[in-house]
């Protein structure tokens, strides 16, 4: 008999690095529940999962006879809605942890429509907070970003660098969600430190513990795709970030790349990135689950941040080189003027996560690229079924 498993809710699982978390933690032996708007995402992302956890399973699961749905229970359920997400909570009291991918993402966006990430990313997660404190499940992995270290002083970037007002609105959602979390560990520390000592006042055993952790993983720049070929990033429209931006230029989708700006204190001019495989980043969640549970038995809570990253910082030139390869061609692209907000350099240093999550990037560049350029090519329209191979 399979051991009993922790159950996970996923907010933003049908999302690009959502999704690929999901397959991790299916494969890593967790239960997952998801709940997502599907405002950047489709449901066909989970119906691949399923199709890859088939494949891998132990044979007493048998996941090819259940549906996506029984395999992972789906909520179309915005974070803002907290009636819907108290549905979601009370139905299953087996929730042990959250890992909170849901939100706005697009750097250039947030400055046009700053109320909307304000809203989304900020009162979503408050919201999902007071619910999850509601229904005493006190576990969270939050998906923070290498943005909260704006142009940071040193390279590579330890863990200790300033977190500021970041270059965008969006970066600051980061930036502020990061200090609600941490606010909510250490007020917890005192309630329940409070309720201990009510309950010895009252001979009463302690039954509840009131305290927060919560894992802050400072994602660097994910890019690739499963290796299958059946899973990868699906952004809608024009991609901002470079990398689904260059796969639409091979598949001929879109005509040429722009490289913002060549005019930056780095060896080629162009700016320098931590470009991490998707499936590397998504392991950084089973780690960080386990070692909140490591903590949890040593009697330790409270709040922790992590950078994900390789330690190895590429030019955005480096980059075109390295998809040319996969692609077996030169791709065009012109050199443009600098993006607003661009910062030369975020390079990891992601020693303290290889040492205590006991997590490494292990995948390379190359894989990288061969992973995007296979799911882009058999999906130039992503899980779209229109014209795709
Ligand atoms: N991709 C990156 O380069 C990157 C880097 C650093 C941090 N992050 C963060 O990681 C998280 C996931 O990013 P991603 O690249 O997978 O993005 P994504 O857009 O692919 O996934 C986000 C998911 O959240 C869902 N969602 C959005 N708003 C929601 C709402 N109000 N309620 C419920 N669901 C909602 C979307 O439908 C989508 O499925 C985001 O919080 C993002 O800010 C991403
Ligand atoms: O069409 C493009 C797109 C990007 N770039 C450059 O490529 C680099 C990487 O850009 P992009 O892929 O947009 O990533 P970032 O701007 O680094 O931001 C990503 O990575 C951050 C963490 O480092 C996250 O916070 C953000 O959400 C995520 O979009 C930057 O120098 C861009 O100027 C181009 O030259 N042309």
């Amino acid at each position: 008999m399979s051991p009993i498993k922790q159950t996970i809710l996923v907010t933003g699982g049908c999302g690009y690095i959502g999704s690929h978390t999901v397959l991790r933690l299916l494969e890593s032996g967790y239960k997952v529940i998801v709940v997502d708007n599907l405002s950047n995402s489709s449901f066909e992302a989970l119906r691949r999962v399923h199709e890859l956890y088939t494949r891998v399973a132990p044979k007493d699961e048998s996941p090819a006879s259940l549906t996506t749905e029984q395999l992972i229970p789906f909520y179309q359920v915005d974070v803002l809605d907290r009636s819907s997400l108290i549905k979601v909570f009370a139905s299953h009291p087996e929730i042990s942890a959250v890992i909170h991918f849901a939100g706005r993402k697009a750097v250039g966006e947030s400055s046009h429509i700053p109320l909307d990430y304000y809203n989304v990313n900020i009162s979503g997660t408050v919201n999902l907070l007071q619910v999850m404190d509601e229904f005493h499940v006190r576990k969270i992995v939050f998906s923070s970003s290498a943005t909260v270290y704006g142009d940071p002083p040193v390279i590579p970037i330890p863990e200790t660098s300033p977190i500021v007002a970041s270059m965008s609105p969006y970066g600051r959602t980061k930036v502020f969600l990061e200090h609600i979390i941490k606010d909510l560990c250490t007020a917890s520390v005192v309630k329940h430190q409070r309720y201990v000592k009510e309950c010895e006042a009252a001979n009463k055993s302690v039954e509840h513990n009131y305290e927060w952790s919560a894992m802050l993983l400072r994602y660097f720049n994910p890019a690739g795709a499963h290796p299958s070929g059946i899973m990868g990033e699906d952004p809608q429209g024009i991609p901002n970030n470079l990398m689904p931006f260059l796969a639409q230029v091979a598949v001929g989708n879109l005509e040429k790349l722009s490289v913002f700006g060549d005019d930056y204190p780095t060896r080629d001019g162009t700016c320098i990135r931590d470009y991490l495989h998707v499936l590397d980043l998504a392991q950084g969640h089973v780690a960080a689950l386990a070692k909140m549970d490591t903590n949890h038995t040593a009697g330790l809570f409270g709040c922790k941040a992590y950078n994900l990253g390789t330690g190895t910082g590429c030019t955005v030139l480096d980059m075109v080189r390295a998809f040319n390869r996969a692609v077996g061609r030169e791709l065009p692209y012109v050199i443009t003027g600098r993006r607003a907000g661009d910062v030369p350099n975020l390079t990891a240093d992601p020693s303290l996560a290889n040492k205590e999550l006991e997590w490494k990037a292990e995948k390379s560049l190359d894989e990288m690229c061969t992973d995007l350029w296979r799911w882009q090519r058999t999906h130039p329209n992503g899980y779209s079924p229109a014209q795709n191979q």
